[in-house]
């Protein structure tokens, strides 16, 4: 297992209620729930036959266990993959993949279910809000990234060669399914990067998570109780501000720490997952955001220091020079950024932090001071 993550050896369960009125949804996080979701689908949607898409990674991996599952609790399903990567939110397999859901003849209350990581889940859930306007949509995250991020809150979508989830839709699932063992099989670079959404939720918002990752990420990456209690707390921090503030009118930003830099080099690197994977954009963008914030002076360098030691510590990239190949100038990253969604009457907002678990969202950002910002760190 050089190159994988730790079998650890505990079968604890949570819950992480997403209140959304009418569209409220549980997340059930616990080792062996692929084993019993079946049962689990069943409870929520009776009677619905199911389209599950996967990578084909996935589906070589942990397909078998969950078709089982489904078959032990008569469900009629069927299965389509897609290839494994960044490259498959596109345009081409969304299109492919509503036909293909539309000619196994599914109805509008059958569902679609993404088993994978954010990629599958993303692409997924924006066929099920599409197809026939809209069918039922379960999420059974098999990355940490998946598991702590991109299955909960109904964001879903493809990238565009403007940018990344450019297109898309705001769409919940009716279910969320965390297999945390699952994670046992997922290469170290992948928890990694998901571990960089999980560090993300202590420094926006809660400090004392921040100090327990500190202590606590050998045993998260190595399995154990750990990596459950990290993925429910993730979860409950995305389900209460996701609850708060569904659409991104306001708060829910705060989720984009790290994002306005990091989708821009993802979009830079053309969504090479050799280069950069999008926790990896995450952590570098993180950073930034961390040193653009010292640079206005709202943090100190000791806080910079702290997240950068962290990130560090569990081996994340930190600097731009971390991406391998050549990267564009800082007036081609602008443009980048200009096509950001949080843009608003054409000026740019960012994420910026007076302290660890005290980020927030700014508005109307001076874009020449980000431009010499960037300039300094592309060429340090
Ligand atoms: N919708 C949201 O709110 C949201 C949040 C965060 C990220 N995202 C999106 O999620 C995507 C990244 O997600 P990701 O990091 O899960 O990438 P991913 O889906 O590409 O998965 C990473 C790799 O892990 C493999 N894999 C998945 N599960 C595995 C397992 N259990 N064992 C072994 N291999 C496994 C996949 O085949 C893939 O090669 C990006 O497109 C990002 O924009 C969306
Ligand atoms: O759920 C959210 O809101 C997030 O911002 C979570 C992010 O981790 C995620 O990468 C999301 O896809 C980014 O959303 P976008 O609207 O900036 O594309
Ligand atoms: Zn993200």
């Amino acid at each position: 297992m050089a190159d994988t993550i730790a079998a650890p050896a505990t079968s604890d369960r949570n819950t992480v209620r997403v209140d959304l009125d009418t569209r409220s949804y549980d997340i059930k996080i616990g080792r062996g729930l692929i084993e019993t979701a079946g049962a689990e689908i069943v409870s929520v949607l009776p009677g619905a036959r199911l389209c599950v898409i996967a990578d084909k990674t996935v589906a070589g991996l942990h397909l078998d266990a969950f078709s089982t599952s489904l078959d032990a609790a008569g469900i009629v399903h069927t299965v389509l993959t897609v290839p494994a990567g960044e490259s498959t939110k596109c345009f081409r397999e969304f299109e492919r993949l509503c036909d293909d859901v539309l000619a196994t003849r599914l109805e509008r209350g059958d569902a679609i279910v993404a088993l994978g990581g954010g990629v599958v889940g993303d692409l997924a859930g924006f066929v099920a809000s599409a197809t026939r306007r809209g069918m039922a949509f379960v999420q059974v995250p098999t990355t940490l990234l998946a598991q702590v991020d991109s299955s909960v809150g109904g964001k879903t979508g493809i990238n565009s060669r403007h940018g990344k989830n450019l297109i898309g839709a705001f769409y919940q699932p009716v279910l969320v399914l965390a297999d945390t063992a699952v994670l046992d099989t997922l290469p170290i670079r992948d928890f990694r990067s998901g571990y960089a959404e999980v560090a993300k939720y202590g420094l926006l918002g809660d400090a004392d998570f921040f100090d327990w990752l500190e202590v606590n990420w050998k045993a998260i990456f190595a399995g154990g109780p750990e990596r459950d209690e990290a993925v429910a707390r993730s979860c409950q921090a995305k389900a209460d501000i996701v609850a708060a503030d569904e659409l991104e009118a306001g708060q829910r930003a705060l989720l984009n720490l790290g994002h306005t830099f990091g989708h821009a080099l993802e979009s830079a690197v053309s969504y090479e997952t050799e280069r950069l994977v999008h926790g990896e954009g995450v952590s570098i963008g993180t950073m930034l955001a961390h040193e653009f914030s010292a640079r206005l002076g709202l943090i100190g360098e000791d806080t910079v220091m702290r997240v950068h030691r962290h990130l560090t510590a569990v081996g994340l990239p930190v600097r731009l020079q971390d991406i391998p190949g050549q990267l564009p100038g800082a007036e081609t990253f602008m443009d980048i950024i200009a096509q950001d969604k949080k843009v608003s009457r054409g000026s740019l907002t960012f994420i910026l932090t007076r302290g660890i678990g005290h980020a927030f969202v700014e508005k109307g950002v001076d874009p020449a001071i980000v431009t010499e910002f960037l300039k300094e760190k592309l060429e340090p």
